[in-house]
C-alpha cells in the first residue's frame, strides 16, 4: 500500500534525515516507526503526504508515485494526527472534524453530520462537539484530532506520537481505542512513536531506525523480541524483552484443573465468581483472569497469588479453573522458544 523505494531525504543543512528507505508497508495493516530521537522517523510519516520530499528514491501510496500527485489533494486523502492534535482553537470541535469533509466539496449539512457520528466513534459526547478545544482536557483532544483524521474516510492514516502528550493510564485508553477502530476499520497506519511498549501493542510490524535515518529490523512484534537483528535493536527494545514477548501470548493453551487442597482456599460466591483467597488466619486478594489475558499478567499473577494459583474464569466471571505457576512457568519458556526458533 506504501511504498519506500530506495529513499533518501538530505536537508538543505546537510543532515541525512532518511538514509535509502526500501520497505513495503502491507495495506490494512499498523506498522510502528520506532527508534531514539533525531532517528528521522518524522521525515519518513512525512514524505508520504509529500510534507517532506525525498532528495532521491519513491514513496508510492496506492502503486502511485506520491510527487505525481496534486500535496493538497494527496494530503486530503491521507489523515494525519499530531501529537498536540493541531485543531483549530477558534472553532468548535464539530467543525474542527468537519474541516476536511467541507474541504472535499460535502456540503455543510453533510459534512457536520458525519462529524457528529465521529464524536460518538471516538467515544465523545456530543456535547463536547459544541465545545472549543481548549475546553476539552489531553485525551479528548487527541481522539478530536483522530476523530479529524478520519473524517475523509481515507484509506491511510499517519499517525505522529499521537498519544506523546497524555498521562500513561490516558495513553492505554486511546490505545484500547485505536486498536478497536481499526479492527473495524482496517485502515493502512503508519504510527510513530518513541515508546517501545506502545509499538509492541499496536503494530502489525514494528520498523527500527538507528541514528541517521537508517532502517534497521522491520518485523513482527513477536519476531523482534524473540530475534532482534542485532544489539542495537536488543538493547533498544530493553532488557524486559522476554516478559514484553509474553505480553504477546494469550493464556489460553495453560492447562486448568480444579484447585488442589492446601493451606490456601479459593473462596468464590453464590455465582461461583471468585472472591479472595483465604488462609487459617488470613485473606489476600485475587485477580481472576480469562483466557484471552496475556502470560505475562498470568505470570504476575501466579507470583502474587499466595497458592501459586491462578483463578481462571469465563467472560461472566465464573470460575473454570486453577492453573499453577509451575504450568504458566512452562508455557512462558515453550512460547519463547518456539518464537526465536521459528522460520
Ligand atoms: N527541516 C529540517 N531541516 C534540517 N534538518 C532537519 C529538518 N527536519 C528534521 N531535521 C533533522 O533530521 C533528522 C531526523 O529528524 P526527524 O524529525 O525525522 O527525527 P525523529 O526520529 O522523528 O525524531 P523525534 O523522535 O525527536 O521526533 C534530525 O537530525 C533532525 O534534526
Amino acid at each position: 500500500m506504501i511504498q519506500f523505494d530506495a529513499v533518501h531525504k538530505r536537508f538543505p543543512n546537510g543532515t541525512t534525515a532518511v538514509h535509502d528507505l526500501t520497505l513495503d508497508l502491507p495495506e490494512g495493516g499498523v506498522t510502528v516507526l520506532v527508534g531514539s530521537s533525531g532517528c528521522g522517523k518524522t521525515t519518513t510519516l512525512r514524505m508520504v503526504n509529500r510534507m517532506v520530499e525525498p532528495t532521491s528514491g519513491t514513496v508510492r501510496v496506492g502503486g502511485k508515485d506520491v510527487t505525481e500527485q496534486d500535496a493538497a489533494e494527496l494530503r486530503r486523502s491521507i489523515g494525519y494526527v499530531i501529537q498536540q492534535a493541531g485543531l483549530f482553537p477558534h472553532r468548535t470541535v464539530l467543525d474542527n472534524i468537519a474541516t476536511v469533509p467541507l474541504l472535499l466539496g460535502h456540503g455543510r449539512r453533510r459534512a457536520r453530520s458525519r462529524a457528529a457520528e465521529l464524536l460518538e466513534t471516538v467515544g465523545l459526547s456530543a456535547e463536547a462537539g459544541k465545545r472549543y478545544p481548549h475546553q476539552l482536557s489531553g485525551g479528548q483532544q487527541q481522539r478530536v484530532g483522530v476523530a479529524r483524521a478520519l473524517a475523509a474516510d481515507p484509506p491511510v492514516l499517519l499517525m505522529d506520537e499521537p498519544f506523546g502528550a497524555v498521562d500513561p493510564v490516558v495513553r492505554t485508553q486511546l490505545q484500547d481505542e485505536l486498536l478497536r477502530l481499526q479492527k473495524e476499520l482496517s485502515k493502512t497506519i503508519v504510527f510513530v512513536t518513541h515508546d517501545i511498549d506502545e509499538a509492541v501493542r499496536l503494530g502489525d510490524r514494528i520498523a527500527v531506525f538507528r541514528a541517521g535515518g537508517h532502517l534497521v529490523q522491520c518485523a513482527t512484534p513477536t519476531e523482534l523480541l524473540a530475534r532482534p537483528a542485532d544489539d542495537f535493536v536488543a538493547d533498544f527494545l530493553g532488557a524486559e524483552r522476554g516478559l514484553k514477548l509474553l505480553s504477546l501470548k494469550t493464556l489460553a493453551e495453560v492447562p486448568q484443573g480444579p484447585a488442589p487442597q492446601g493451606d490456601w482456599t479459593l473462596v468464590l460466591d453464590a455465582a461461583r465468581k471468585p472472591l479472595h483467597w483465604a488462609s487459617k488466619d488470613a485473606e489476600l486478594p485475587v485477580r481472576p483472569l480469562k483466557d484471552t489475558d496475556s502470560l505475562l499478567s498470568a505470570l504476575n499473577e501466579s507470583l502474587a497469588s499466595p497458592a501459586g494459583l491462578i483463578a481462571r474464569v469465563d467472560a461472566d466471571g465464573v470460575l473454570t479453573g486453577v492453573s499453577s505457576r509451575e504450568d504458566i512457568h512452562e508455557h512462558a519458556g515453550r512460547a519463547h522458544t518456539e518464537a526465536r526458533v521459528a522460520a
